[in-house]
């Protein structure tokens, strides 16, 4: 599903963030990436997104070669992949149910479709209550929730998340974990950027360590 063949990513001439990565996660895995802040973990989840292009190497996602895509190309990339960003990225003048339904109203779904979708996923994470609510009404979990509900409301191939716990407490944390796991029993390739040790351990699935751009360790993480 996933392939980095090679690849290398410069932001600046003189530094690299990446260096000679390569890496296959298979359809249907679930997978976190950790290292130190800087070790390349955003960087590696931007690639997945094609939101950057690497400076060398070749970025295989779901059959497609990004590096050869066009601009236009893109976007229908994207439609297959979920994220959920460091910082959320919910519009703040949105109610909650507006800022999930924005995933399916850009593919085309009709509003009695979108209705029904929207709900039952928050309805499914807690947030039935809070359809009406603005995000900075809610606490960080909820926002959390949201932006997963958002990436998640088009049953994505691929769900990518930036440090998806780093503000939350231990229930916030189990509870987002939970949504990951249904996610990817449903079918959707997982990839969560974390430096969260606890929750790499107590989730028990492949961890890639980075370090200084480089992929320094692979391992299954045991029960
Ligand atoms: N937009 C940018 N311009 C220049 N350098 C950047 C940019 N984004 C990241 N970098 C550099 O690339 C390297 C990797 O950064 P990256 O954000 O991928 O690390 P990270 O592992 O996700 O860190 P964190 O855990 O702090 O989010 C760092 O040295 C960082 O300074």
């Amino acid at each position: 599903m996933i392939q980095l063949h090679n690849v290398s990513m410069s932001y600046q001439a003189e530094s690299t963030a990446l260096t000679d990565v390569s890496l296959k996660i298979p359809k249907g895995d679930f997978v976190f990436l950790t290292g130190q802040s800087g070790a390349g973990k955003s960087t590696l989840l931007k690639l997945i997104y094609a939101e950057l292009i690497p400076t060398r190497g070749q970025v295989v996602i779901d059959g497609a070669n990004v590096t050869r895509l066009s601009r236009k190309e893109i976007p229908y990339l994207r439609r297959s992949i979920g994220v959920v960003f460091q910082d959320y990225k919910l519009l703040p003048n949105r109610t909650v149910l507006e800022n999930v339904a924005i995933t399916l109203e850009v593919l085309g779904w009709g509003k009695r479709d979108i209705g029904k979708k929207v709900y039952h996923i928050l309805k499914s994470m807690g947030l039935e209550d809070k359809v009406n609510t603005t995000p900075l009404r809610l606490s960080g979990g909820e926002q959390q929730r949201v932006a997963l509900a958002r990436a998640l409301v088009n049953d994505p191939k691929i769900l990518i998340a930036d440090e998806p716990t780093g503000n939350l407490d231990d229930e916030n944390k189990e509870q987002i974990l939970s949504i990951f796991k249904e996610a990817n029993i449903r079918g959707t390739t997982v990839v969560v950027a974390t430096h969260d040790r606890r929750v790499i351990e107590n989730s028990h699935r492949r961890m890639i360590r980075l370090e200084k751009g480089r992929i320094v360790e692979v391992a299954d993480v045991q029960e």
